[in-house]
């Protein structure tokens, strides 16, 4: 007997348009048709050219960008979430516990400590400051992030640290689903490498990652399935 796991993800026809106030109300299609679907411990990563929709469908999945219609149905809580219809305070439930977010920027906190910006989701989730900040301090040490910058605001951080930071922050927490837009893009080679092991790992926990990434060869490492969104882009 073969065992059906239930998906991590169901994103089910969801569309999303942009209406722009400033010219008068137009409404501009970005996505439609968008139904893919991603089980625990599977990497999927999302391919199609520029503009065709990708950070706009991990936006839609973070309820960052609302759907117009359809369903992104996450597991939460025990129970199924439904992204596209959620209240704000079920989102930001579900940013707790559910789903990470690896952004492109790190939106830095003014005057907020390096390792407080990372081990925050920890946290927040409930573990106490001190273990928060051990498992911080492993993370940036992994990410190679040298102790001296640990005490201090990322703003002033180089691309490159400030996207390790973002990285440390966002697989602190072991969400089960995990989304991650071009986490390796400002990396040198070393770096890359590991955030290709952290992904793995995080991926044999039996997390579902959903990931954008250009770099081919880094995309066949982590990829067990690709997405073309071209088909979902609503110019198409
Ligand atoms: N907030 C917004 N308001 C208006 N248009 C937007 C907004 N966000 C995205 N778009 C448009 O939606 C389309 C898709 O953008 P998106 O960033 O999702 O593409 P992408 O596939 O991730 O591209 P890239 O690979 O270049 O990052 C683009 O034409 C973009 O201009």
């Amino acid at each position: 007997m073969t065992m059906t796991q239930a998906p991590a993800l169901v994103v089910d026809n969801a569309q999303k348009s942009f209406v722009m106030h400033l010219q008068g109300g137009v409404t501009l299609p970005v996505v439609r048709g968008v139904s893919f679907q991603v089980q625990p411990g599977e990497c999927v990563v999302l391919s199609g050219p520029s503009g065709a929709g990708k950070s706009s469908i991990l936006k839609m999945i973070f309820g960052n960008y609302r759907c117009d219609s359809g369903a992104i149905r996450i597991a939460h809580e025990g129970d199924t979430l439904d992204i596209a219809t959620a209240q704000p305070r079920q989102i930001l439930a579900a940013r707790r516990g559910s789903i990470g977010y690896v952004s492109q920027f790190l939106r830095a906190v003014p005057r907020v400590a390096a390792l407080d910006v990372v081990a925050e989701p920890l946290i927040v989730q409930g573990t106490a400051r001190e273990a928060a900040s051990e498992q911080a301090g492993v993370l940036l040490r992994r990410l190679n992030i040298p102790e001296r910058l640990w005490t201090l605001p990322p703003a002033t951080f180089s691309g490159g640290e400030q996207q390790r930071v973002n990285i440390a922050r966002g697989f602190i927490s072991h969400t089960p689903i995990l989304l991650l837009d071009e986490p390796t893009a400002s990396l040198d080679a070393k770096n890359r490498a590991v955030v290709v092991e952290l992904i793995g790992q995080t991926k044999a926990q039996g997390a579902a990652i959903i990931a954008i990434v250009h770099d081919d060869e880094i995309r066949e490492i982590i990829a067990d399935r690709i997405v073309d969104v071209t088909s979902f882009a609503a110019a198409a």
